[in-house]
């Protein structure tokens, strides 16, 4: 049976979109999904020249990225000045957002509104309102949509929940998750979407996601969370960037009742502990997740030692790899926005919509009860 074809438009030439339309063009039967073909056919920016460059930068991409190139994924594709262009391309399925997060709103509406499916970059929103407004909007629709949280898609995943879920490292007690990074503030122009107050800048809207999704997809769909309910904010704290206001780290500590907490960290100031970005700590060993925690490879799994009272079923160190498939890692949720698509589905049950909502929730609680210029920045849900 041939492939089912997928035609994106593209929002926006930064650098995560470049990422995402390169892992586009890489051979999906390299990460056996040979049920789907990914094509590019729009590309829209703020300016047309570089919806063009962006285009021709694609055009030359090499090694695994030229499969694409080669197997017409580019052909036709137009390049825009502007983004409505793209929203009303009648060569165009589903619409990627790539902009900074202050505008991933305005942008998924504007598609949704021209009758375009979307995959919109964390954080979904600025805050929970704009995406409570554009789930309903979607359904209204009859519009697929969901939030490009890519590391639900990636194998490792899937693996580490399975071993969760088994019972094998015994009752889970507890997560620790970091997604920090040494991004030298003060080296940087205070208008980098980063550091920019006006444009959602700080380190929980950008890594504070990542964080949140090792607690998902460990504690919020643990067998013992049955009937899927939120977590309760136990204490959240924001360091305060003294240039700009943002935060430029931010601890979150959650509690899934009846499943375990969650202790959360991410930093624009330093790197976290690589050999342990996440770490789930069970009865009778820890899951420890070797960095980085957006795209991890490796985990092992450690025992508390030899006490025989415990069941003894973890007894020496395991180390377990799962490896990315050629590109960066991205094109696993591009799969499934494919698959869903072609399935007539209006969201991904790996990613569902509700999910984005409680995000958005627990990120406003966390930028609410912080002190940065954050605080009391309001998205655009209504306009
Ligand atoms: N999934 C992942 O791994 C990652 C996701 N992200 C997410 O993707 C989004 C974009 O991040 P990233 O690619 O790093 O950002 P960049 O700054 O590299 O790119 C953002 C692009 O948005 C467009 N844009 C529109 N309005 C503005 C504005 N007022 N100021 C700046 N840019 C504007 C520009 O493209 P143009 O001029 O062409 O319109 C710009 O190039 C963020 O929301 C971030 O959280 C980021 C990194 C990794
Ligand atoms: O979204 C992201 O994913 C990967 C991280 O390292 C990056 O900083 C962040 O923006």
């Amino acid at each position: 049976m041939s492939p089912f074809t997928l035609r994106w438009g593209i929002i926006s030439t930064g650098n995560i979109a470049n990422t995402f339309c390169k892992d586009l063009l890489v051979d999906p039967s390299t990460r056996k999904a040979d049920d789907v073909f990914h094509k590019i056919t729009a590309i829209g920016s703020r300016s047309v020249n570089s919806a063009q460059s962006f285009l021709n930068n694609l055009n030359s991409s090499q090694d695994h990225f030229r499969w694409g190139v080669s197997n017409g994924a580019l052909d036709g594709c137009s390049a825009y000045g502007n983004y409505d262009q793209v929203y009303n391309d009648p060569n165009v399925d589903v619409v990627y957002i790539a902009a900074p997060h202050t505008l991933h709103h305005k942008n998924c509406k504007d598609a949704l509104k021209a009758g375009k499916n979307v995959l919109c970059e964390k954080p979904f929103t600025l805050d929970a309102e704009e995406a409570e407004e554009l789930i309903g909007l979607a359904r209204e629709k009859g519009l697929f949509m969901m939030e490009a949280v890519w590391t639900r898609f990636q194998p490792i995943t899937y693996a580490i929940q399975e071993i969760i879920a088994s019972g094998r490292l015994g009752k889970l007690k507890r997560i620790t998750a970091d997604n920090s990074l040494d991004f030298k503030l003060d080296d940087r122009v205070e208008s980098h979407r980063m550091l920019d107050p006006a444009l959602g800048g700080g380190a929980l809207l950008d890594l504070g996601p990542y964080p949140l999704v090792w607690a998902l997809l460990i504690l919020h769909h643990h067998p013992n969370n049955v009937d899927r309910s939120s977590p309760k904010i136990l204490n959240s704290y924001q360091t305060i960037y003294g240039r700009t206001g943002v935060d430029s780290a931010s601890r979150m500590l959650l509690e899934w009742d009846g499943v375990g907490q969650a202790d959360l960290r991410c930093d624009l100031t330093c790197h976290g502990y690589m050999d342990g970005v996440v770490i789930v700590t069970c009865e009778e060993g820890d899951l420890v997740v070797v960095a980085p925690p957006s795209k991890p490879q490796t985990f092992h799994i450690i025992p508390h030692g030899p006490d025989p009272s415990r069941q003894g079923k973890v007894i020496e160190k395991e180390t377990h790899h799962y490896p990315l498939s050629p590109g960066h890692g991205m094109a696993y949720e591009a799969d499934e926005v494919a698959r869903c698509i072609q399935a007539n589905k209006k969201e991904s049950d790996r990613m569902p919509l509700e999910e984005s909502l409680m995000v958005m929730r627990i990120l406003d609680e966390v930028r609410r009860n912080g002190g940065t210029k954050t605080k009391d920045l309001r998205g655009t849900a209504g306009q």
